[in-house]
């Protein structure tokens, strides 16, 4: 625990108040509350986003979302020094709540500070909301500024899901927080039972939680006191694929739109015809999905997810069963679509080999109940080509990967989970 002494003088490297009464920074020093976070965790995902801001008290704590952007930005993108303010708080009046994923890249600590309350303490000492955080209104400005328009920031928060049957209760997944940043693909690899489908399902609005909250672009779409629903802004692809056998490709393309009124006939024929024509696929719209392979349907299928242009595609082990050949050419598909479009993309397996191939990060989830228990950042380029398979950069992750799951799932067979990832 840091003294008041210790907390006045952090504050003060970056909080600047306009007319200086020592009396505020000391208020606001004793009513910090200090947290710890371990490596990998995410400071946003144990309180509210839209009312904390944080100083940093030792640590690294890094913004995805600020990385995966191109342009130069006003505000750092990793958070090292004692005192560097992050996050985005309620605590400058008048401007609109921008959520600013961050992680901590090795264990750190932090003093969280309730905006509101910082507001209301600034207007009892007369001090205006927006000249106390100079740095912050700095930061976010320039950030406000680049990031508008990106959709797709998906943020699982201290989600808990118990099945109920016949009152003999399941907890399928625990404590389980995770942010993904717009445009991120991110696979989710587990022992068997360990819950993932679970949180897709709750991300979809397939099922409800138990606690927790799940967010896409700082809206709430599942919690414990709303009823989830899915949406056209999130497009799940399924293992046993859904393609209508009684339609052509293009009749199952233009189908969804359609039916939900989000274009009428010529317009949903006109996109399904260009995407189709952008990842090469033209020739297969006349074909009904029996006359074509399961490879060629998987691909229809995730072009067809991008018909209603969503902010979020779930897959839900959509090429478990292809041999190993097909699942090449539909990895490259998928990779294709990818960088053509850079929608988030949250990924399940059990083919940790595939999970590294095609994401960003691979999220281990313990065996069950669920939670993340390692983050394997892939940071290999993209395209990225087959002949990655075999080097050694990638084999060093697929081992890592394989530890961290073999792992798991011997904890699941000891716990009697019968089937093994
Ligand atoms: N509707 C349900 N009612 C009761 N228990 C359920 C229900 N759905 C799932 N479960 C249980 O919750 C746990 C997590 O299931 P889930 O399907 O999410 O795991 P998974 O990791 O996707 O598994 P797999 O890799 O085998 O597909 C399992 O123990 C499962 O038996």
């Amino acid at each position: 625990m840091l003294s008041t002494h210790e907390r006045v003088s952090l504050l003060r490297a970056n909080i600047h108040l306009g007319r200086g009464p020592a009396k505020l920074l000391e208020e606001l020093a004793e009513a910090a509350e200090e947290l710890s976070f371990a490596k990998g965790e995410v400071v946003f995902s144990r309180r509210d986003p839209s009312i904390y801001f944080y100083v940093l008290v030792n640590g690294h704590v890094s913004h995805p979302e600020v990385q995966a952007a191109e342009e130069q930005f006003a505000i750092a993108r990793e958070t090292t020094a004692p005192g560097q303010l992050f996050g985005w708080g309620a605590a400058v009046e008048g401007m609109p709540i921008r959520i600013i994923s961050a992680r901590c890249d090795e264990p750190t600590r932090v003093l969280a500070i309730d905006g509101k309350w910082f507001q209301a303490r600034c207007r009892a000492h007369g001090e205006p909301g927006l000249n106390t955080l100079q740095g912050l209104v700095r930061a976010f400005a320039g950030h406000e500024r680049n990031i508008v328009g990106r959709r797709g920031w998906l943020s699982i928060r201290s989600v808990q899901k118990v099945y109920d049957p016949f009152g003999k209760s399941v907890v399928a997944v625990d404590s389980c927080s995770v942010e993904i940043r717009p445009g991120e693909f991110c696979a989710i690899v587990g022992p068997s039972g360990c819950g993932k489908s679970t949180l897709l399902n709750a991300v979809a609005g397939f099922d409800t939680i138990t606690s927790g909250e799940i967010y896409l672009d700082g809206q709430c779409i599942n919690s414990a006191t709303m009823k989830a629903q899915p949406g056209p802004d999130r497009i799940v692809v399924f293992q046993h694929g859904a393609l209508f056998p009684w339609a052509t490709v293009l009749e199952n393309m233009i189908r969804g739109p359609i039916v939900q009124k989000k274009m009428n006939k010529h317009q949903a024929i006109q996109k399904a015809r260009e995407l189709l024509a952008r990842v090469g696929l033209s020739k297969v719209e006349n074909l009904y999905p029996t006359d074509m392979s399961s490879g060629m349907c998987r691909r229809v299928e995730i072009v067809r997810a991008l018909m209603n242009d969503p902010r979020v595609i779930l897959l839900d082990e959509p090429f478990r069963g292809l041999d190993a050949l097909t699942k090449t050419v539909v990895h490259n598909a998928l990779l294709e679509i990818y960088e053509m479009e850079r929608k988030t993309i949250l990924f399940i397996t059990h083919d940790l080999e595939e999970a590294i191939y095609l994401a960003d990060r691979v999220l281990v989830m313990t065996t069950r109940p669920g939670s993340i228990k390692q983050t394997i950042f892939v940071d290999l380029p993209r395209p990225r080509p087959t002949e990655l398979l075999g080097q050694p950069e990638f084999l060093q992750l697929k081992e890592n990967a394989i530890g961290a799951v073999h792992e798991e799932a011997v904890k699941a067979f000891e716990a009697g989970e019968r089937e093994m990832a």
